[in-house]
């Protein structure tokens, strides 16, 4: 089975917050539920999932996670060096990662110091050392869960309108060089995320209102919309994305 844009469901929750709580239960449910193995998440970057992570290593949070059963990659990387502020992974480590008691092999960090190429094909080999195959299965997917955001321009992971990899069928990672955007990108591939049990876009703001709307109705125009699961495929939206 594969779910398109077009079969996921929708939550819409009151605000960004309730987002950032719904996805923070999600997770320590799909860690829960999986008692006897690996949980592999694919984390997103941008603004959204600060606030996500922020909770997570709370509290209320941080004893709930089974942290040495969690796997952690990214679905994208800004190609700039290890801790410049607008790498994803940077907000990852110092909202999250740093904070909580994860072993140090269990994140996959998509690596930024060679080219864009040779950095992706690093972080593929390193994915696929962690799935233990070179060919994705159906049936056993890569990821229990991909978080996306979506962009206003409706690009999600690096997945950009009008870049090659969009077309990429087989690789399991990717570049992206987008002109509207600062630096060259790593990014997963629609395959990669294809081989997931659950794929949850965090969708929050009056801004994505359009983008939102577009995505729930399937415009294959957006890249997000591409998004495709073997497993099930979650929207979650504030009002004031959902414009309700
Ligand atoms: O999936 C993703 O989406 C975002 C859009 O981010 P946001 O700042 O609007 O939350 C993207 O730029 C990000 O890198 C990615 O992982």
């Amino acid at each position: 089975m594969t779910t398109d844009i077009r079969n996921a469901s929708l939550e819409t929750l009151a605000d960004s917050e309730a987002v950032a709580l719904r996805m923070a239960e999600l997770l320590v449910e799909g860690i829960q539920a999986k008692a006897d193995g690996l949980y592999r998440v694919a984390l997103s970057g941008g603004s959204t999932p600060k606030r996500l992570f922020e909770l997570l290593a709370s509290d209320a949070f941080r004893n709930r996670v089974a942290w040495d059963r969690l796997q952690v990659f990214y679905g994208d990387e800004r190609h700039v060096e290890l801790g410049h502020p607008d790498g994803n992974q940077t907000v990852a480590q110092s909202v999250l990662l740093r904070h909580v008691p994860i072993p140090a092999e269990n994140i996959f960090p998509i690596p930024t110091g060679a080219t864009v190429t040779a950095d992706a094909a690093v972080y593929e080999k390193a994915l696929k050392a962690a799935y233990g195959s070179d060919e994705l299965e159906k049936g056993r997917p890569l990821f229990d869960l991909v978080m996306l955001g979506l962009g206003t321009d409706g690009h999600t992971a690096s997945l950009f309108p009008g870049q090659p990899v969009l077309h990429e069928v087989k690789a399991w990672v990717g570049t992206a060089a987008p002109e509207t955007v600062p630096y060259e990108r790593v990014t997963l591939t629609y395959p990669a995320i294809a081989s997931s049990a659950l794929v949850v876009f965090l969708v929050t703001g009056a801004s994505k209102i359009e983008m939102l709307e577009r995505l729930r109705a399937g415009d294959q125009e957006l890249p997000s919309a591409r998004v495709t699961s073997e497993g099930r495929i979650v929207i979650l939206a504030d009002r004031a994305a959902a414009g309700a």
